[in-house]
């Protein structure tokens, strides 16, 4: 267990988090908030998870000038941001005896969204709908992995189209200081996760 500890309920009074709505230009659908993921419930309630650590939000904030910059009319949609710890435990709970836990953290080591450094995120186009990325968010099939894309390229189950969208949100955000995962396009964590597990504030 890590060191620093913080209550969701508490987080407003901690100065290293920063509330999304307060990010200009970026827009917030937390879809464990709602009915709409994979559990099928609302998980967080009445938690308001709408926060990262400072520094996953000034990555936030560069990857959103620079998406302005190189696609003109898009904009970032975070899908999940603050996951604290006892709704990473939910989320692993739910997937026991499947093959699926390859898709969420083990809450033994850590969700790196529950220190607020990692986002879960998608673009949207000009016209205010969510890019084509291939497949949904938390969809949990191969087709989702970045690292099988050219597989999928070839076979043609991913178009060039949904590929360049990717890529878009990949670049925005890697060069904002985000690193990618192997089977989730839409994961991104800010600096190394085994420094900030045994550096940062978990989030309970
Ligand atoms: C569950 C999925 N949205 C996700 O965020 N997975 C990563 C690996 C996590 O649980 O930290
Ligand atoms: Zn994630």
């Amino acid at each position: 267990m890590p060191n620093r500890l913080i209550r969701c309920e508490d987080i407003a009074s901690h100065p290293d988090f920063r509330h999304l709505p307060a990010l200009p230009g970026i827009a917030v659908d937390l879809r464990y908030a709602g009915t709409d993921n994979f559990v099928g419930r609302n998980l967080y309630g009445a938690l308001d998870c709408a926060w990262l650590h400072r520094l996953a939000a000034e990555g936030l904030e560069r990857a959103a000038a620079l998406l302005q910059r190189r696609a003109p009319g898009h904009r970032l949609l975070v899908l999940d941001a603050l996951r604290p710890h006892r709704v990473q435990l939910q989320l692993w709970d739910h997937l026991e005896g499947t093959d699926l836990r390859q898709y969420v953290a083990d809450p033994a080591r850590g969700s790196i969204h529950s220190f607020g450094m990692a986002l879960d995120a998608t673009l949207l186009g000009p016209d205010g709908r969510e890019a084509d990325m291939g497949t949904g968010y938390d969809e949990m099939t191969e087709l989702s992995h970045p690292q099988h894309e050219q597989r999928f390229l070839a076979t043609g189950e991913l178009s060039p189209a949904q590929h360049r969208n990717r890529l878009l949100l990949r670049e925005v955000l890697f060069d904002s200081g985000f690193q990618g995962i192997a089977n989730e396009w839409w994961h991104f964590d800010m600096l190394d996760r085994q420094l900030v597990r045994d550096t940062f504030t978990r989030v309970e």
